[in-house]
Formats: structure tokens, sequence, C-alpha cells
């Protein structure tokens, strides 16, 4: 589970990896998870004393913010969401209420102990899901069903035959030797992925959309309808011809659903939420009364309901009541208009950590464009490779690229870093395009083939506007 034990230099460490410059907001966030891993290992009536301290991070759009964030929630294996605090409306208003992060925060959770819960019993489950498809791959003589059989009698027939109330859906099946041996030879194989191409028809069981509007509404109380419905209602199977490996794929998460517990993920997930949780609320700076355009809706409203999550209360959702004590907060804005001071003064109280995130340079553009682990450069190296085109990028074209960025984010509107996504998207546009009729080549980005691609438009101020 989460690793709360990584000091803040193992942290800030990691975050390197991925996250250029900002030291100060990463050494912030860093000392901010350990500390409430530190409260954790007060006793109780400590732990009430000492209030959880939670991070306000100031800085332009494109900076970082999240992306720290996010990337710390990712290194101790936390739940993570994101929301916008302009998306929020005051109790009583249409739209999203504030609690509605807590549940988002559960569900992800969830996801969280459900994938390592069926990590755990990956082995078995791709056992039986070999097992089915060996079934589907050499199929046994079909019996017709006794008619006139009630129902009485046909559990009493299963029970006796020691089935299975799913195996006896399907129609019973007379195996010959010969189709035995057959399906555990197609099994080994199966085993091996050796048929992993072949085509094969299996019985899956339909997904259920959620009905919205059934939703819509009780979703605010943390009831979801159309799963109580779906618990009550029998799942409908249906046919489904797919090539093997998918086919495997989703009978794995069929039977790893059997072998695991349902109740204990959603207990361990509610108590993973609650202990190591992290929340970032964006636009913070948007909800303060100097933000208020006149005849709104009031914002400051929207931070009322927002402190006592913050300060710690219980939230019910559909897997149980959960206390947000331990979640860690991180809000976040520009502050351009509005300041820290202009929020509610019992939220200042709950954000004492204040961070400032910097602008970014054209320096910086160049280490963000090759350095973190999932550099963009990187990406599209690998996207690219998958056509068997091999692509550098000599260090003056990535300069180059880093310097346009720079500029149009200073003619136009500064984005920060996401310019780096739109530009480097308009320059490998034709080798994306042509990528795939190359078959194996060779293609060295220049510094003139930069300009060639985007000098015209990072001159001209509105049309970069639109395309850059
Ligand atoms: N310092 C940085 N190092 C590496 N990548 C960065 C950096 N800053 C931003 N990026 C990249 O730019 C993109 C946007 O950054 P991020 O989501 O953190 O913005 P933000 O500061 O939270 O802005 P906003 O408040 O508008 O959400 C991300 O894809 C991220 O990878």
């Amino acid at each position: 589970m989460p690793n709360q034990e990584k000091t803040p230099k193992e942290i800030v460490n990691e975050l390197d990896s991925y996250i250029i410059g900002q030291d100060q907001a990463k050494k912030s966030v860093a000392v901010a998870l350990r500390n409430r891993y530190r409260r954790l290992q007060l006793d109780e009536k400590m732990q009430q004393d000492i209030t959880p301290k939670n991070i306000l991070m100031i800085g332009p759009t494109g900076v970082g913010k999240t992306e720290i964030a996010r990337r710390l929630a990712t290194i101790i294996s936390a739940p993570f969401v994101k929301v916008e605090a302009t998306k929020f409306t005051e109790v009583g208003y249409v739209g999203r209420d504030v609690e509605s992060m807590i549940r988002d925060l559960v569900e992800n959770a969830i996801q969280i102990v459900k994938k390592e819960r069926y990590s755990g019993v990956y082995s078995q489950a791709e056992k039986k899901a070999n097992r089915r498809l060996a079934k589907a791959l050499a199929p046994g003589i079909k019996k017709e069903k006794r008619k006139n059989q009630n129902p009485y009698e046909q559990m009493m027939n299963m029970f006796n035959q020691g089935q299975q109330p799913e195996e006896a859906e399907e129609p019973e099946e007379e195996l010959t030797d010969e189709i035995r041996s057959n399906r555990q030879a197609i099994f080994e194989q199966l085993q091996k992925g050796v048929l992993d191409n072949r085509e094969v028809t299996i019985q899956v069981e339909e997904e259920k959309g959620q009905n919205p509007m059934m939703n819509n509404g009780l979703e605010q109380m943390g009831i979801d309808l159309s799963d109580a419905f779906s618990q009550l209602t029998p799942k409908k199977k249906i046919d489904r011809t797919l090539p093997v490996k998918d086919a495997r794929e989703i009978l794995i998460q069929e039977e790893s659903g059997k072998l695991v517990n349902d109740a204990d993920i959603h207990s361990e997930a509610l108590h993973l939420a609650e202990s190591s949780g992290i929340i970032f609320i964006d636009e913070i700076d948007k909800v303060t009364a100097k933000s208020e355009q006149s005849g709104e809706v009031s914002r400051e409203g929207v931070q009322r309901d927002i402190l006592p999550i913050v300060e710690g209360s219980q939230v019910n959702t559909k897997y149980g009541a959960l206390q947000t004590d331990h979640i860690l907060f991180i809000a976040s804005g520009a502050f351009h208009v509005s300041k820290p001071s202009d929020l509610i003064p019992e939220l200042q109280g709950r954000f004492p950590i204040r961070v400032e995130l910097n602008d970014l340079n054209a320096d910086d553009f160049v280490k963000i464009l090759k350095e973190p682990n999932n550099a963009l450069v990187k990406q599209y190296v690998a996207l690219l490779e998958t056509e068997n085109v091999s692509v550098t990028f000599t260090k003056e074209a990535i300069e180059k690229i880093a310097n346009i960025a720079f500029e149009v984010n200073r003619d136009t509107d500064n984005i920060g870093a996401r310019r780096l996504h739109t530009i480097l998207e308009k320059l490998l546009e034709d080798l994306l395009f042509e990528a795939s009729d190359m078959q194996m080549g060779e293609i060295s980005v220049t510094e003139a083939y930069v300009e060639d691609k985007l000098s015209d438009i990072a001159k001209n101020k509105d049309l970069s506007r639109y395309i850059l």
C-alpha cells in the first residue's frame, strides 16, 4: 500500500525525474506529506492537537502545479483527484456539491485497491480464463435441455451433479475423450500464449451504462441507483467474437472479480482515501469575493462549503462514511486578481504552507523537452519507433523549439509548458502522417526543419493564437 515512509529527500528526488525546477514547491509537498505520516505515529490526543497543514500553490498556468501533486500521489500510490473550485456551487444551487470531491477520491481509491487485489489473483484468474477459452475453442456436444423440467428439479439436478449456478446457465454438453484431450491440448497452448491471434466467441457480461437521469441529484447524496439495480438484476450475457488475447483480458477481469471480495475492497479503499488521499483544488483564487462578477451566485459561499471538508468532517459515500481529517489538500491558483488574503480567514488558516512557482523560461523549456522520464521528445521518438522510424532531435533544434515556445507565450497568452505540446504537435504533424508509409527510416529534426515548419506561424501573432 502507499509508501508513506519515503523521506522528503527521496520524494523530491523522484519528483525531479519528472518535473523541472520548482524546487520550493517540491520540498513543501514532500514535507507536508511526511508531516502527515509523522502525525499518524502520535497518540490520538496529540494527533488532535496538531492540525494538518495544507498547501497553497501560487503560480501562473502550466508551470507544474498539478503535475507535482499528481506525481506525488503516484510516487506513494495514493488516491488523487483534481477538482476545480469554480465548478462547485453553494449548497442549494444547481451544480456539483463540494462533497463530490470526496466521492471521486474514494472511486479513485477503489481503482487502486482493485488493481492491487486483482494482480494478487492474476495467475489464478488467468488459468481460469484459459480454461474458459479452451472450452470455447473445443466445445462439447450440446445436449438438449430436458423440457418441462420445473425449476426445483433443475436445481436438484445441478446440486446432484455438483454444478455451480453460473455453469448451469450454459447448455449442458457431452464430452468425448477426444474433445477432452483436445481441450487440454488447447489449454496448454493458451497458457503458452500460442493461440493469441485466433478468433474465439465467448460469453461476456453485458456492460450496463449508467443512467445519468436516474442518478442526477442522488449522486449528491452518495447514492448510485443504477449500481443498486445492477446488484439486484442478474447480468445479461452476450456473445462476442474477438482475438484470443483480447478475450483473455476480458475473462481475466471477470474471473478476478469472482476471486476477490468486494466488501474488503470497499473498506480498504475507504481507509486508503482517508489516510493518504490527496485532493488538488485548482482555481481557488477564482472563488474569492474579489474575483466575483456582479450578479453572480456567491463564490465565497463555495469556500464556506469547502471549509468543513478541509477542517475534517464525515462525508457519506456509497461505500460508507469517510472522515476527511487526514486528507492532504493542495489548493492552487494564479492569484493575479485576488490575493491569498482575500480567501475567508478560516480557509487561509487551513492552508498555511504557501509556495510560489516560477514562470518558465526558454532554458526550462529545453530541459522539459528532453529531461523528464516522460519528456515530450522521448514520447514522440517512442511513438514513431513503433513504425520503425527513428527520429533524433539535434541540440539546436530543441533550443529553437524552446525559444519559439517562449516567444509565442510572451507575445500571445502565457500557457507555460503546455505551449510545448501544441508546438511539437504542429512541428511533427507531417512526419506523424507519413511515418506509417515510410518503412524504416531515420530522420533528424534539425534547426532548419523547425524553422521551416514553424517560423512563419510563430512570427504571425494572429496565426499562432490559432495554431500554436
Ligand atoms: N516544471 C515542469 N517540468 C516538467 N513539465 C512541466 C512543468 N511545468 C509544466 N509541465 C508540463 O506542462 C503541462 C501542464 O502543467 P500543469 O498541469 O502542472 O499546469 P498547472 O501549473 O497546474 O496549471 P493550471 O493551474 O492551469 O492547471 C503538464 O503536461 C506538465 O507535464
